[in-house]
């Protein structure tokens, strides 16, 4: 089991890395160094409660009182109503200041419990057990939250973990779409800080096929470490931790605007990048032969252009009400070089005509 250590202002906290590692859950949790409760719930999803969770659950029942609670599988689970529930299973199930929540799942049970833990009586503590490869990401640096139909994440907070334990077996077992989905945020996490990174992914991961065994470990562990990397500069995203959402401006707006669950998290930023890059060629007046991007995307799968159905307007509507936009105006990440990234201010003119070019461009 390789242990990272995850840093940041307010907080460090161990991720533990390696196959089969869950079942030294209960090992893990006494090594961890914070006062223990009595109480203990687990926050999964229906997918992989069938699965695991009665294991899980017997794993500490020694230890804990364990309460579960199963949420929707997807997306549109990270509702105020889904939120609402846990909070209320939370109070019903009597756990106070020192009890634990454990998040079990990928990033939608991550976000969403991370959040009720974040809130329940001002905040607990919790861990983060992802089972997804898009985890990878969310379940790293503390951001937790739960979507409006008006923009995703718009309702969250910055709420730390007390770990991160990540038993890469339950990839195995990932339906492709899932992994191609976290494999998004991979290649972004090369795209916004490792060149090197970038250049062994283009050599090595030539299908999602590719994406097992030392291979698919090395991608976790250096989106991890990038990621960490990024963190440990900035918790609270005053600065550099905007970068990480490279790919995600329009990223979002397309999920929010096709409907939570009717894209992946990771498909929708795949697209957002392609545009993201674009833009940059323009806003940097340099070329990264945007159609290899999209070529290179469309060999695992991804999406390489706007849906016919959607509205730019909306989307720019969308876009302009993104986190990182000032008075209005979008602030996108726009890609300097391979590794490089930085933050441009795109006036609503810029970005519409953008957008239009980006929506018509013939993809070889
Ligand atoms: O951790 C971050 O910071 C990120 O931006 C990582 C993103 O990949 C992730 O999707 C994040 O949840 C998006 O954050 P948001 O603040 O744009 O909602």
């Amino acid at each position: 089991m390789k242990q990272l250590l995850i840093e940041t202002k307010t907080k460090q906290y161990p991720l533990f890395l390696g196959e089969g590692i869950i079942h030294s859950l209960p090992e893990i949790l006494r090594s961890l160094s914070f006062p223990r409760g009595t109480k203990l719930l687990i926050i999964t999803d229906q997918t992989l409660e069938p699965l695991y969770l009665a294991e899980l659950r017997a794993m500490l029942a020694d230890d804990y009182e364990v309460y579960t609670h199963v949420i929707p599988s997807g997306e549109g689970a990270k509702s105020f109503e889904q939120y609402y529930a846990c909070q209320t299973a939370a109070l019903e199930y009597g756990l106070d200041r020192h009890s634990l929540i454990l998040a079990f799942g990928g990033g939608v049970v991550g976000d969403l419990a991370g959040f009720v833990a974040a809130t329940y009586m001002r905040g607990i503590r919790y861990i983060q057990i992802p089972t997804t490869l898009l985890a990878h990401d969310s379940a790293v640096g503390g951001k937790v939250a739960i979507n409006h139909p008006l923009g995703k994440n718009m309702i969250g907070a910055f709420h730390q973990p007390e770990a991160v334990v990540y038993d890469i077996a339950f990839l195995r077992s990932l339906p492709e779409k899932e992994l191609r989905s976290g494999f998004a945020e991979v290649i972004k996490h090369a795209l916004i800080r490792d060149r090197r990174f970038y250049e062994w992914l283009r050599q090595e991961i030539h299908t999602l096929a590719d994406l097992t065994g030392e291979r698919l470990q090395y991608c976790i562990q250096k989106g991890i470490e990038i990621k960490a990397s990024v963190v440990r500069e900035d918790e609270k995203e005053t600065g550099v931790r905007a970068h990480l959402n490279f790919g995600h401006t329009l990223g979002h707006a397309l999920e929010s605007e096709l409907g939570y669950g009717a894209i992946t998290h990771g498909d929708a930023v795949a697209l957002g990048m392609l545009f993201a890059i674009f833009a940059s060629e323009s806003v940097y007046k340099r070329s990264f032969a945007d159609h290899q991007f999209s070529a290179w995307f469309r060999t695992y799968g991804f999406p390489v252009s706007i849906p016919a159905s959607l509205k730019l307007e909306r989307l720019l509507k969308k876009m302009k009400g993104d986190k990182k936009a000032k008075a209005g105006t979008v602030r996108m990440v726009l890609l300097k070089d391979i590794g490089e990234v930085d933050i441009e201010t795109l006036d609503d003119d810029t970005l519409s005509a953008l957008l239009c070019e980006f929506a018509q461009r013939e993809v070889g």
